[in-house]
């Protein structure tokens, strides 16, 4: 089943993930307007790659921006870097480590201290970490970073959030979830043979499942979610984690600027809203979640599992 699905995957992503996929369907594309003073958004990771070139998207946009980074330094250097090229002052620095929920927690905490009105947040961060690594709280790498922490922040900003509705929750999955299916036991890959990869394709697959569960349980309240696949973007996440594919498709990835489009888009659209909550998007289009050969379906009681599991690890934080 895995050659299948890594099969079926590798030739949907030749067609779909790479520049020239993006540039076909880029020409349908509206410009982003330049006046969004009213958003208020939360980017995690926002020094690097993706989350840079997404931060660097909304700041010309006008829109109030909360970069969360875990380097101050790298931090700083970004805000300042925005606010030259972009001509906007009002990009702030948040400090936290994704992979800590206490920091996670105090995020949160300072945001709503503060009284910012965020009504977008986007997880953009996210590790491929290779070795079984565990955080100081006792969380597998992958996991906490990839998941834990999309779980925690989001659940800690909701009444931030549906106050200063309509609110969009955006998480930066990746197309690698397509290759495997919903996984709820074992979360931390304590019972087989770890590998780094895997977990990061399980805790993308979980996040969109998550996405979806979300849209359901929250229908009352004024925020609706998203997942959404960049394609197959240039950035240090893929040079490092990924050496050898990095190589043989280095002609074929996206720029960073590619990548952020959809997020950006879903951020900015206000076309977006409760019809389309749950839905994963790339290119700004809501595609499948599943490959037709993949077997990878799941039900709304094994999410709900999911998120009573999240629920019960953050419980004592
Ligand atoms: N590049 C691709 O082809 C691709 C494809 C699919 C999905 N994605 C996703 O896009 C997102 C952005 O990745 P990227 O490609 O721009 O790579 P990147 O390495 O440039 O960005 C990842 C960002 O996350 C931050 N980060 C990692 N761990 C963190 C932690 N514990 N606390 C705070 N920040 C942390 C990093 O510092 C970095 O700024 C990730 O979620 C990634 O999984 C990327």
């Amino acid at each position: 089943m895995q050659f299948i699905r890594q099969t079926e995957f590798l030739l949907y992503g030749l067609s779909h993930f790479t520049k020239s996929a993006f540039l076909s369907r880029k020409k349908l594309f509206q410009p982003i307007p330049s006046n969004l003073e009213s958003l208020h958004c939360v980017i995690t990771g926002a020094n690097s790659g993706i989350g840079y070139a997404t931060a660097e998207a909304l700041a010309k946009a006008s829109c109030n921006l909360y970069l969360v980074c875990r380097n101050k330094e790298r931090g700083e250097a970004a805000v300042e870097k925005l606010k030259a090229t972009c001509g906007n002052q009002r990009i702030f620095l948040y400090q936290c480590d994704m992979s800590s929920m206490k920091q996670v927690k105090q995020l949160a905490e300072k945001l709503i201290l503060e009284k910012r009105p965020v009504n977008v947040l986007i997880h953009n961060a996210g590790c491929m970490v290779h070795q079984y690594q565990l955080t100081e709280e006792g969380f597998e790498t992958n996991f906490a970073t990839n998941l834990l922490s999309v779980y925690y922040l989001t659940e800690l900003l909701l009444p931030v959030l549906n106050e200063n509705g309509p609110s969009k929750v955006i998480v930066v999955s990746s197309g690698g979830m397509l290759t495997e299916p919903l996984v709820i036991e074992d979360l931390q890959m304590k019972q087989e043979t770890f590998d780094g990869m895997k977990q990061y394709a399980r805790n993308k697959r979980q996040q969109v499942a998550l996405v979806e569960y979300w849209s359901t349980k929250y229908v009352d309240l004024d925020v609706s979610f998203f997942s959404m696949h960049p394609g197959w973007v240039d950035t240090p996440v893929v040079q490092e984690a990924m050496p050898q594919f990095y190589k043989t498709m280095k002609s074929r990835l996206r720029t960073p600027e590619q990548g952020a489009d959809t997020i950006v888009w879903l951020a900015t659209s206000p076309c977006l809203g409760k019809e389309n909550s749950g839905n994963f998007f790339l290119d700004r289009t809501s595609v499948h979640k599943h490959l037709p050969l993949a077997c990878t379906h799941y039900s709304k009681e094994t999410v709900e599992k999911l998120y009573l599991s999240l629920k019960e690890m953050v419980a004592s934080i």
